[in-house]
């Protein structure tokens, strides 16, 4: 039975069915295999009962205005130093700071406390903090929130559950004392960041390009038109998949209620070769700055900044051909037609990175809102306790004539930050898009040394590139009076490292617009600005991804591989050329069998089948099909003359 031959016998059904076909078991794949639905991580889920409330300040760019500097000062001004024996607010720089994390059952949260000696004013405080958190005094959810004043009385509402602190010798130690993984409680921390800081600046979204429509099989039937011929006309191509940058939006929030996009699917074709309608297009749109990444992988796919770009993500799936299109010379009755193409999917991750010039730094407290408040129109939330900012805020900046810049106003830093303490972690990624950083130190703190070192150092560990960016360093509250004393010291400090320092008083609007002016002259020249903006004038390719799609849609049928698993005689025939072929047959149709095997045999799976030595019975995967090798056409009593037939149809190109 040496006869090898291509025949729609060649591949049969077990159960003795010439050139038949049963549906593979194994899941469906996807023709680009590099979109192929990667396994979708689960949203890691917030288990905090309460959001923080979302005061309209604190919302990113809601806060952006245009507002005009106020009028330089004397660059000599004066501070008047307030007596020192008069206190009427508690300083934070007087209150010990001890780092607290409470992490119970479903619910993780990290909160940085302040401790005063005054036990009134501490209630206070912790409320205040509770707030500013987005957390109310009583419960969450029945989980508890503890304060750690540092006479170890913890003062729990409920059961203990897990609590760091930092002890003397600034180790991490739990409440027995032991030393507790620093690593560990990172994860525990990340976690612990409310709902809305989560969901505010990342996304993760499914997206589908619409399917073709199938291709129909129909014959003119008419009054005084014999044989009239075959008329089935093709199915719709698949609606498309794009990403726009809208300017309204400033957050992915949005995305938090829709997650599924998906184009429409091509209509089918019809008699009288009438094609199918187009699918209708998907447009997602996005806020200006959205970084784009296929979940799963660290690679960039597009970068979406500036408003009105439109980007073809995904290209909908072709329409499958009607029966019209098979017409040829020698086959005047085609009794075939397509699938439609499937379309292809993706679940996307994205990201919002802030698109400012300038972006404030500084710890908890420093008086960076207040900063921003006074130099913009934005009206950050401004309170005397660290993690008033919880999200950033924008706000632009305009000097003389057409010369503005965007100014991001971060929440605080601590030390840690870049492992996960605190909230400004989450957002110092928006800083790696500023060109310039103003670092805010509080003077009034007891060592405001020591607050500029711990935050440059986070900087520096978070992104070597975030730390080399132009900065001035903005030394605030000089008009109380420990900032006053200790300038000079300070001053002295910086300038013997080279490193260029202003004083000010934010709430007394004193030196910002120093500061400012040294900021704005650290940022690109407007002729080197023009030049990052070339991307936008001249746009960047920005289909690359559908094009991809495509190109990965042309590959050829004749590029496969094929493996054998001798466990089970069975052959993979792997290819997206073919797994594209065999998703878009539709097997309804006596002669799409027939082209299958004709397809098979000139790509030369056939050949390279019995070259490696498939045998009788072995069984056969292409795509989607399973099928079972038979060496003859005789074997599955399939009639020679059919595959004469068979082997004389010239099948039109496929494409
Ligand atoms: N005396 C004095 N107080 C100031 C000055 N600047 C800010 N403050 C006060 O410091 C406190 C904190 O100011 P914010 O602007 O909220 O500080 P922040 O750095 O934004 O704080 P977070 O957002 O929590 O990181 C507020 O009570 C301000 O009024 C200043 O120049 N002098
Ligand atoms: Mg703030």
């Amino acid at each position: 039975m040496a006869s090898i031959s291509i025949s729609t016998s060649l591949f049969s059904r077990p159960q003795a069915q010439a050139c038949s076909k049963t549906q593979n078991p194994s899941p469906k794949k996807n023709p680009n295999p590099k979109f192929k639905p990667k396994k979708v991580n689960k949203f890691k889920s917030l288990s905090l009962p309460r959001a923080p409330p979302p005061a309209s300040s604190s919302l990113g760019a809601q806060a952006t205005t245009y507002t005009r500097l106020p009028p330089k000062e004397d660059s000599g001004f004066e501070f008047e130093v307030p007596s020192l024996n008069e206190s009427d607010e508690i300083k934070l720089s007087d209150s010990d700071i001890a780092k607290l994390a409470v992490k119970n059952g479903s619910s993780e949260i990290e909160a940085e406390m302040l401790v005063t000696d005054d036990d009134d004013d501490d209630d206070e405080e912790k409320e205040e903090v509770n707030q500013s958190l987005g957390f109310e005094d009583e419960t969450l959810d029945g989980n508890i929130m503890g304060f750690y004043n540092g006479d170890e009385s913890l003062d729990f509402e409920e059961e203990e559950d897990e609590v760091y602190y930092y002890d003397s010798d600034g180790k991490l130690v739990n409440l027995s004392g032991n030393e507790v993984d620093d690593l560990e409680l990172v994860e525990v921390k990340e976690k612990g960041v409310p709902a809305v800081m989560r969901c505010f600046d990342r996304a993760k979204i499914y997206v589908k390009a619409g399917d073709g429509g199938k291709g129909v099989v129909a014959f003119r039937r008419e009054k005084y038109v014999p044989l009239g011929g075959p008329s089935g006309g093709d199915g719709g191509r698949g609606g498309n998949v794009y990403l726009e940058v809208d300017g309204t939006m400033n957050s992915l929030l949005p995305f938090r209620n829709s997650v599924h996009f998906r184009a429409g699917r091509g209509a089918h074709g019809q008699g009288r070769m009438m094609c199918g309608r187009k699918g209708e297009d998907v447009v997602v749109k996005v806020a200006p700055g959205t970084v784009v990444r296929e979940a799963g992988n660290e690679e960039v796919l597009l970068e979406l900044l500036y408003p009105g770009q439109r980007a073809l993500l995904l290209p909908g799936g072709r329409g499958g051909r009607g029966n019209a299109s098979f017409k040829s010379g020698n086959n005047k009755v085609p009794k075939i037609a397509e699938n439609g193409e499937e379309g292809p999917e993706m679940w996307l991750e994205l990201e919002l990175k802030l698109v400012a010039d300038v972006g404030i730094v500084g710890a908890p407290n420093a008086g960076k809102s207040t900063l921003l408040s006074v130099i913009s129109a934005a009206q950050p939330e401004i309170a005397n306790y660290p993690f008033t900012t919880l999200l950033p805020n924008l706000g632009v900046v305009s000097f003389d004539y057409d010369s503005t810049m965007v100014v991001a106003d971060l929440p605080g830093l601590l030390e840690g930050a870049h492992r996960g303490f605190g909230l400004g972690h989450e957002f110092l990624r928006h800083t790696e898009r500023c060109s310039a950083l103003v670092h805010v130190v509080d003077g009034s703190g007891q060592q405001p040394e020591l607050e500029f070192d711990a935050v440059r150092l986070e900087l520096e560990l978070f992104s070597p590139e975030l730390a080399e960016k132009p900065y001035v360093v903005a030394y605030n509250k000089m008009d109380l009076p420990e900032a006053y004393e200790n300038w000079p010291s300070f001053k002295e400090n910086l300038q013997g490292r080279g490193i260029e320092t202003f004083c000010m008083s934010a709430v007394k609007r004193e030196g910002t617009h120093e500061v400012i002016c040294a900021a704005y002259k650290l940022l690109p020249k407007p002729k080197e600005s023009n030049e990052g903006f070339e991307g936008f004038q001249d746009p960047v390719d920005l289909n690359h991804v559908a094009d991809m799609v495509n190109k990965q849609r042309s590959s050829s049928i004749n590029e496969f591989e094929i493996t054998h698993d001798s466990s089970c005689n069975t052959w993979h025939v792997i290819g997206a050329g073919l797994q594209r072929f065999v998703q878009m047959t539709n097997w309804r149709y006596i002669d799409s069998e027939k082209r299958f095997q004709h397809v098979l045999e000139a790509c030369g799976v056939n050949r390279s089948l019995m070259k490696l030595g498939v045998k009788e019975g072995d069984t056969v995967i292409v795509g989607e099909m399973e099928m079972v090798w038979h060496d003859s056409a005789e074997d599955s009593g399939t009639p020679n003359m059919k595959k004469r037939s068979t082997e004389s149809i010239k099948w039109p190109q496929w494409k």
